[in-house]
């Protein structure tokens, strides 16, 4: 299956089972990040948006201060995909952890 397919309910809800933080917002994913200050948030921010234009797959982000929103969803195909939980996932990684 094309990984630019819609995503079935429970395949998401199997994601956001074994993805901490993650929660369905309508047809797409999102997860908000903490950060001590204000420009570690943004070089999060600037480090996402890199992975994205690689990947030419782009989030919707809201930056605050100590705070990313960070919201995956296909606008092509009209909502949650696999290139979604994969850049749910790059993010994760981002992000830093394992
Ligand atoms: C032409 C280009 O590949 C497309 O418009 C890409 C760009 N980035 C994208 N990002 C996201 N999130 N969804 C898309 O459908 C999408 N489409």
């Amino acid at each position: 299956m094309s990984k630019r397919q819609k995503l079935e309910d429970d395949a998401v809800a199997t994601f956001l089972g074994a993805h901490a933080g993650w929660s369905r917002a309508g047809e797409a994913i999102q997860k908000t990040y903490k950060f001590p200050d204000f420009s570690t948030a943004l070089a999060f921010v600037v480090r996402v948006g890199l992975a994205a234009e690689k990947r030419d797959h782009h989030p919707d982000v809201h930056l605050g201060w100590g705070r990313v929103t960070v919201v995956w969803s296909t606008h092509d195909a009209g909502g949650i995909t696999g290139v979604d939980t994969e850049m749910a996932e790059a993010t994760d990684r981002l992000y830093g952890g394992p």
